[in-house]
């Protein structure tokens, strides 16, 4: 069932109440005043969207400017999409899909050739274009600072900061490395004032904040706190955010954590794919590896702009045809060739594609994180011509597992 609706941006004067009906819809209480003076600052003008049924808001989707890295080393706008929900007495009757179809219309038009998310369910975003990544795996590991093996890099210096100096240092460090790696994004200050300075300031939690100082600077940081709930042992840390710059500075920071005092285990959530823990530490069993989960999702708003920004490994010519019901001017078929890539026709034209894929099936291969022959094989892809896999696969190889490892 469908009902009547009107999709709009909304002012600021209805934001609080676009963030409270958000709430609800994840099964969270209203913020209160000082929650909602943080956790507005994520809020940025112009970007978030209402639906109302007869004057009621019944749903939003907000989003914030952001970058991303794509392979090769450049880095292109991006709309990071959040706090997405409808009132539960409203649901299943298309107002997502509005939403949605508004959102990525509204990213089309400021030029942002991606939009990403987080999905509190994976079945929720394929249908709009949206494709699975990035990933990670949640580690724990033994806290013993003498199992880093004497020959793993040692890096340089770990320093701990005051509470004063852990937003402001770390936004600078953050801001240095984040784009190293594809996948990777930036933040605006009104996320470090809502995931980090709200912990320091407002909840007064203990955080334990190390930056890592190599030779050209601090180029890595950890910010740690005390792991609490069921799913945390005694005396464990959970690790909420660790970027480096190389893996010395990765090793020295892991090799901080787990010499801290008092600290059994440390977890790390939604860790790289590719983090090599096992190979640092002289016992790899002492990093148990709890589970694999999706990071983010990404929609490919222009296609022919992404395709264009990335950089390819060496590989013989691809025709690849791509498939875009919610974004119509997509569609068509690219050649892939020399590094590049240019949409030579459309899809029912006399350049016939090799492979074939949807936007959320290109999506999942376009940062590196799924090979276009695992996608063909298991019907992701389509192959009119096989033997043009193997030539994706080169195409589309990245020397690195892509991640973002920021929470929104
Ligand atoms: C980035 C983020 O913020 S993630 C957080 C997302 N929000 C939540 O999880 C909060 C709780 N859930 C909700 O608010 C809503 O159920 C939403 C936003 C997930 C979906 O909103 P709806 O208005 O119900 O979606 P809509 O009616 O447009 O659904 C479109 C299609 O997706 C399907 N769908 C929607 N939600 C789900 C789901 N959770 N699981 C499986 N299918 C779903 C619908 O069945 C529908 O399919 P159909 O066209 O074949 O009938």
């Amino acid at each position: 069932m469908t009902v009547a609706h009107v999709v709009e941006p909304l002012g600021s004067d209805e934001l609080r109440a676009a963030h409270t009906l958000f709430s609800a819809a994840i099964h969270r209480g209203p913020a209160d005043d000082a929650g909602w003076a943080r956790t507005s600052q994520l809020y940025s003008p112009g970007r978030t969207f209402g639906a109302r049924v007869d004057g009621a808001l019944v749903g939003t989707a907000t989003s914030f400017p952001s970058e991303l890295a794509v392979p090769g080393g450049a880095s292109l706008p991006m709309g990071a999409v959040t706090r997405v929900g409808v009132r539960a007495d409203h649901t299943r009757r298309g107002i997502l899909t509005a939403l949605m179809r508004a959102q990525l219309a509204d990213a089309a038009e400021r030029g942002e050739p991606f939009t990403s998310l987080r999905a509190s369910e994976a079945r929720i975003y394929g249908r709009f274009g949206y494709g699975l990544a990035t990933r990670g795996r949640t580690v724990r590991v033994r806290a013993d600072a003498t199992l880093l093996r004497p020959e793993a890099p040692r890096g340089g210096t770990v320093r701990l900061l005051a509470r004063d100096e852990i937003v402001p240092v770390l936004r600078d460090v953050h801001a240095r490395i984040a784009l190293r790696r594809p996948g990777g994004i930036t933040r605006t200050d009104g996320w470090w004032s809502m995931a980090v300075a709200r912990r320091v300031e407002v909840e007064r939690a203990h955080v334990l904040a190390a930056v890592h100082t190599g030779p050209d600077g601090d180029d890595g940081f950890a910010i740690a706190y005390r792991g609490e709930g069921p799913e945390f042992p005694e005396r464990a840390l959970e690790l909420f955010d660790l970027h480096a710059a190389d893996l010395p500075a990765t090793a020295a920071l892991w090799r901080f954590l787990l010499g801290v005092d008092l600290v059994e285990s440390v977890q790390g959530n939604l860790r790289p794919l590719d983090e090599p823990l096992e190979l640092l530490l002289s016992d790899p069993r002492a990093c148990a590896v709890r589970g694999h989960e999706d990071e983010t999702w990404l929609r490919i708003v222009d296609v022919p702009a992404a395709l264009a920004a990335r950089g390819y490994g060496a590989a013989e010519p691809v025709l690849l045809g791509v498939h875009d019901p919610v974004l119509e001017a997509n569609a068509g078929v690219y050649r892939i060739a020399d590094g590049a890539s240019e949409r030579v026709g459309p899809l029912d034209g006399p350049v016939r594609p090799e492979l074939e894929c949807t936007a959320a099936g290109l999506a999942m291969a376009y940062l590196g994180d799924r090979r276009p022959s695992e996608l063909v094989a298991t019907g992701w892809w389509s192959a009119p011509d096989p033997a043009a896999v193997p030539r994706a696969d080169a195409a589309f190889a990245t020397p690195a597992a892509p991640w973002c490892g920021t929470y929104f």
